[in-house]
């Protein structure tokens, strides 16, 4: 059977390759064994002279292939056909943003055109007016020749020379006859245009008859061009446009990359958007990810930019089918895609925000409610553009409440500070500190939010206990978007004294704050096991990974196993690409962003529309509506203890944990372990009744919050002594509404 859609290969075109290569449903593909044997010279012989051997008995295989059962037919073949179909329409008819994009760019196109040449048509007018006097040379040359019949002498001559009278006679008076009516004619024709023009000359004004000159003249101009003169009007190429994208050289790019073996093209190389797109099934045995990988090689072999080649994997075809997109113009030298809000508009932070564009230059939106957000990349691979748009964004939206923590100090954020409820810039001990009392403040946000939406009715939250736009709109509830963000984040988790529960803090916050409408955006130039706690890599939401430089920083950002599913943030250049990374919204949902890019200029009129904005919503809060933030503690002895708790550890000694606590806490728990005598001048009946008085104030401290201390034994750690259940913490935790590890 024939697929109905196979196309022969064209031997003349070396750009043109067999399409499609792979064999339809149920077809079986003509192997290079089967071809060769074709050729061959073995003899063949007919299946019906076959005779079989007791056939009832044997055991030899019946080639499957040959089943009825396991081919297609025609509905299956073109079911699948019919899904491959290129779509009715074109992108542009299609994209309504593409198509506003195209119009505005033909208008700008001739307009800019039209200026140019018109700016310089008077220089075009004075080279041709130079080349006038020539070009009316040629025309009365012309005119003269065709008058007085140049064209008949040859013949004349060689009729004289061959002494045929009658004929020259005859070439002669026809000669005579056309040359006076020539004359006649020209001087006729000569003569009204000289009264015509003479008689318009004098009656019309000097800027009307202007025209008529310059139109003289140029058109004399015109004539008067040498075979080897320079074009009046020049013309330049691009060398930013890129040559169209082939066949054969995805074939022999891929190639280069060590890619051997046939290449099946699944469509045909086709426009999309700004670019063309091949797609492509690697040959057996190579997988998308050594492209993806070798991206960069990719583009040196194909001689373009790194900045214009694409390549993709598709998930949902198989793992060696590659889509490689190559952008028609260098994006690092077209003009910047503005920011869609950059100029006028707000935002709903229910709704999608646009984040950035893809290669293709489509506007990629993000909705960040109920999700947090983890931006990480190297030292200047953009992440203050990332960081800026949301930061920006959610100022645009006059209900959302912002806590901004940028603990590099570099002030990159300060167009946002007007509308801040809080903002700390800078990475000293203090800035360190104010982050961390943000973080206990955001947990005690969160368990009030908790409270008051498990105390609705039902009707209240019909698609489960969050925060809901009609619920964010009752300002009696304070349940309006907040959105927190941590720039520079590691800053904080690797502070000595606040970088543990700091950690401890945002990892809850991140498993549990979303569905309250407190939106956590952490950023982090160093994605490392120490500067990114574990908790928060492992359930951060959304993800936006810019260029990093390894497989493990890669899937601390976008999470674990995408670099091995060829989500490689390892492919970005940090300069060239700057803000473009890989977002992922999920394991399943990830694609190529850059990040708008929004100057600090611009960020600040954008700052100031969002303040009018909100001081017209009267929703200016905390520092923005000049009240002083003071620095609160508002976490608990179950708290410290979840702090200081061994992991791994189902009990613990009271003892231990007191001497735990008060090192940790000196100011609140140090007075627990003070003792009238020094411990080692202690006698161990002393010692006995000291520790006593520990495990006891432990117990009397524990039991508001519904916790009692037992009897625990541990071997080889001290024995049976009073103590704490690790299992008793955690439900007390969580009777107070407080997050805790294990929930
Ligand atoms: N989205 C973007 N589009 C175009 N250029 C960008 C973008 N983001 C950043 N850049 C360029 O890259 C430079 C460095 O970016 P940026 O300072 O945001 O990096 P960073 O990752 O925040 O650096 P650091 O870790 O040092 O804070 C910027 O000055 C800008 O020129």
């Amino acid at each position: 059977m024939s697929h109905p859609e196979r196309h022969e290969q064209h031997p003349d075109h070396e750009n043109v390759v067999s399409f499609p290569t792979r064999p339809a449903i149920g077809v079986v593909p003509e192997t290079e064994t089967a071809r060769e044997l074709e050729r061959s010279d073995v003899e063949r012989v007919a299946p019906e002279d076959v005779e079989l051997v007791d056939a009832e008995n044997s055991v030899a295989s019946r080639p499957v292939d040959d089943l009825p059962a396991t081919r297609g037919g025609w509905i299956d073949d073109h079911k699948a056909l019919l899904e491959q179909v290129p779509a009715l329409l074109p992108s542009y008819l299609r994209d309504k943003q593409e198509m506003a994009e195209n119009a505005k760019f033909i208008v700008e196109y001739y307009a800019r055109m039209g200026a140019y040449r018109a700016t310089r048509s008077p220089i075009y007018l004075l080279k041709l007016t130079a080349r006038s006097p020539r070009g009316m040379g040629r025309a009365i040359g012309v005119w003269g020749q065709w008058c007085f019949d140049t064209e008949a002498n040859e013949l004349r001559k060689t009729v004289a020379n061959s002494s045929r009278t009658s004929e020259y006679m005859m070439l002669s008076r026809q000669h005579g006859a056309r040359v006076r009516t020539r004359i006649l004619v020209s001087l006729i024709l000569a003569l009204s245009v000289t009264t015509v023009g003479a008689v318009a000359l004098a009656a019309a004004p000097a800027w009307a008859a202007m025209p008529g000159i310059v139109a003289m003249l140029a058109l004399f101009g015109a004539a008067g061009a040498k075979a080897d003169s320079r074009p009046i009007v020049e013309r330049w190429t691009s060398p930013h446009i890129q040559r169209e994208l082939t066949s054969a050289e995805v074939v022999s790019s891929l190639e280069a990359l060590g890619i051997k073996g046939h290449i099946d093209f699944v469509n045909p190389i086709q426009t999309d958007g700004p670019g063309w797109r091949a797609e492509v099934d690697l040959p057996p045995g190579y997988l998308t990810e050594k492209v993806l990988e070798e991206r960069a090689k990719l583009a040196g072999a194909m001689r373009r930019p790194l900045t214009t080649v694409w390549p993709e994997s598709d998930p949902e075809a198989h793992p060696g089918r590659l889509v490689l997109w190559v952008a028609k113009k260098d994006p690092a030298k077209t003009k910047r895609r503005l920011w869609p809000l950059m100029k006028s508009g707000q935002t709903d932070l229910f709704e999608d925000i646009p984040f950035g564009f893809n290669p293709r230059g489509q506007v990629i939106p993000l909705n960040l409610m109920y999700t947090n957000l983890l931006i990480g990349g190297v030292p200047g691979s953009g992440k203050t553009s990332g960081v800026m748009v949301t930061a920006l964004a959610g100022a645009l939206d006059p209900t959302c409440e912002m806590w901004v923590y940028e603990l590099k100090g570099s002030g990159d954020l300060d167009p946002v500070q007007p509308v801040c409820h809080r903002y700390v810039s800078g990475d000293d001990d203090e800035h360190c500190a104010s982050g961390l009392d943000a973080l206990r403040k955001l947990e005690k946000e969160l368990k009030r939010r908790k409270k008051i939406i498990a105390g609705l009715p039902a009707d209240q939250v019909p698609k489960g206990r969050k925060v809901y736009p009609h619920l964010a709109r009752e300002k009696k509830l304070g349940l309006h978007p907040l959105l927190a963000v941590f720039d520079e984040a590691h800053t904080l988790f690797e502070h000595e004294d606040y970088g543990k529960e700091a950690a401890d803090i945002a990892g809850r916050l991140v498993r549990k704050a979303r569905a309250y409408g407190i939106i956590l955006i952490i950023t982090t130039q160093r994605p490392d096991a120490k500067s990114l706690p574990k908790v928060v890599s492992d359930n951060v939401s959304t993800r936006f990974c810019l260029a990093v430089t390894g497989h493990t920083a890669n899937d601390l950002v976008l999470g674990t196993s995408m670099y091995k599913n060829g989500v490689r943030a390892t492919m970005f250049d940090p300069k060239k690409e700057a803000g473009t990374g890989w977002l992922a919204k999920s394991s399943h949902d990830t694609q190529i962003v850059r990040a708008a890019f929004i100057e600090q200029a611009e960020a600040i009129e954008i700052g100031k529309r969002a303040l009018a904005l909100r001081t017209a919503a009267g929703t200016l809060t905390g520092e923005a509506a000049g009240e002083s933030i003071t620095t609160e503690d508002t976490t608990t002895l179950l708290d410290h203890l979840t702090t200081v708790w061994p992991s791994g550890e189902d009990t613990m000694h009271s003892v231990r944990l007191v001497e735990a606590l008060a090192s940790f806490r000196p100011d609140t728990y140090a007075h627990w372990v003070e003792a009238d005598t020094p411990l080692e001048e202690m006698s161990p009946e002393q010692m006995r009744t000291h520790e006593t008085r520990m495990a006891t104030t432990l117990s009397n401290a524990l039991a508001p919050f519904g916790v009692h201390t037992g009897q625990v034994t541990k071997r080889g750690g001290g024995g049976s002594r009073k103590g704490v259940k690790r299992a008793d913490l955690e439900a007390a935790m969580n009777r107070s509404g407080a997050p805790a590890e294990a929930e």
